[in-house]
C-alpha cells in the first residue's frame, strides 16, 4: 500500500514537473531574498506577482500571499519553509474544492456524461475511467456520443475493447440524443454498473452544441429521471485560462458535477487549476498528469499543492 501510495505522489510529481519546476525557480529566486532578512511588504508583493504569472490568478494569488504574510510576516525563512507555507497556503484554497467521483457507491446504472470541448481529453479520460472500472469488475457500457465524428467513435471503440466494457455507437450523423435513450435503457435493462456516455465537443457553433447536450440531458431523464448522475466537465490545463472561459458555458448552460484536469503534465501553467477550482460551482474530480491509463488520478489538493511547489511528499 505505502509502495502503491509513493508510486501514485511520484506520477503527480512527474506529471506536475514543467509546472513546478517552473514555480521552484521562481520561489527560489523571491526566496534568496526571503532567507535574508524579515519577510516585508515587498517581498509579498514579490510572492504575489509570482503567483500571478504561474497563472494562479490575481485573487487567489492575493489571498495566498495573505496567507503566507499571517504565517511568516517579520520572520526570515528558509527556502523549505517558504515551500511549505506556500503549499499550505495553495491547499487552504483547494481543500474545499475537492470533489470524490465515486460512480460504484451510486444508484445503478450510474450514467456519466463527459462534456468538453474536442481536443480537450474527453475520450481518453472516460477511457481511463472505464479500463479502471472494469479492473475492479464493474459491468461498463460506454456509449459513442459524439456521432459527428466518425474518428471519435473509432477512438472510443479501440478504448471500449482495451477495457473491456460494451461499447454502442450509431453510423455518423445519427441522434446523439436517440443513441444515449438507448444506452441508459439498455444500462438498465442489462443490469449494468456504469453507463459513460461521451458527447460531441464541436458543433457548428456554442450555442447548437449546448442545445444538443441539453438534449441528451432531457432524453436520458426520460429513462432515469435521476440521471445523468454525473455530469463531468473535461479541461485541458496546456488552454491556460482560456479553461475559465469553457467552466463558464459549459457550467452555466449545461450544468456540470464535478471537473477533470487534463494535460496537467503537458504544461508549466498547471497552477490554472486554481482559479477554475474556484470559479466553478463544481469540484474538482479528477486530474490527467499523463497519457497513461494510470494517470488519471482523484484530485487530491493537499498532494497537488505540495508537488506544485516541489515538495517530496
Ligand atoms: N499528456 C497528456 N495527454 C493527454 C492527457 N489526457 C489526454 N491526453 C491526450 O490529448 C489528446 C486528445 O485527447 P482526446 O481524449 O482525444 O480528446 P477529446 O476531448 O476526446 O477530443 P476529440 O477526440 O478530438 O473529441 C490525445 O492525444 C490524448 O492522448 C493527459 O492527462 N496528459
Amino acid at each position: 500500500m505505502a509502495e502503491q501510495k509513493k508510486g501514485w505522489f511520484q506520477r503527480l510529481t512527474a506529471g506536475l514537473s514543467r509546472t513546478s519546476r517552473e514555480m521552484t525557480e521562481q520561489v527560489t529566486q523571491v526566496a534568496t531574498s526571503f532567507t535574508k532578512k524579515p519577510l516585508d511588504q515587498e517581498q509579498l508583493d514579490q510572492l504575489e506577482e509570482m503567483l500571478i504569472e504561474a497563472d494562479l490568478g490575481p485573487h487567489a494569488a492575493a489571498r495566498i500571499a495573505e496567507a503566507f504574510g499571517k504565517a511568516r510576516f517579520g520572520k526570515a525563512s528558509s527556502e523549505d519553509e517558504v515551500k511549505e507555507a506556500l503549499a499550505e497556503a495553495v491547499a487552504a484554497e483547494l481543500t474545499p474544492r475537492q470533489g470524490e467521483f465515486d460512480p460504484l457507491s451510486g444508484p445503478r446504472p450510474y450514467v456519466v456524461m463527459f462534456v468538453g470541448v474536442n481536443g480537450s481529453g474527453k475520450t481518453t479520460t472516460l477511457g481511463k475511467i472505464a479500463a479502471d472500472l472494469r479492473a475492479k469488475g464493474a459491468k461498463v457500457l460506454i456509449a459513442a456520443g459524439d456521432t459527428f465524428r466518425a474518428a471519435a467513435v473509432e477512438q472510443l471503440k479501440v478504448w471500449a475493447e482495451r477495457a473491456g466494457a460494451d461499447f454502442l455507437s450509431k453510423p455518423t450523423g445519427s441522434d446523439s440524443a436517440a443513441l444515449a435513450f438507448e444506452a441508459v435503457e439498455k444500462g438498465k435493462a442489462e443490469g449494468y454498473d456504469v453507463v459513460l456516455i461521451d458527447t460531441a465537443g464541436r458543433l457548428q457553433n456554442k450555442q447548437d452544441l449546448m442545445n444538443e447536450l441539453l438534449k441528451v440531458i432531457r432524453v436520458v431523464k426520460k429513462v432515469d429521471a435521476e440521471a445523468p448522475h454525473e455530469t463531468l466537465l473535461v479541461l485541458d490545463a496546456t488552454v491556460g485560462r482560456n479553461a475559465l472561459a469553457q467552466e463558464k458555458i459549459f457550467g452555466n448552460q449545461v450544468g456540470v458535477s464535478g471537473i477533470v484536469m487534463t494535460k496537467l503534465d503537458g504544461t508549466a501553467r498547471g497552477g490554472v487549476l486554481v482559479p477554475v477550482a474556484h470559479a466553478s460551482d463544481s469540484p474538482i474530480k479528477l486530474i490527467g498528469v499523463g497519457e497513461g491509463i494510470d494517470d488519471l488520478q482523484p484530485f487530491d489538493a493537499r498532494a497537488f499543492s505540495r508537488s506544485l511547489v516541489g515538495l517530496e511528499n
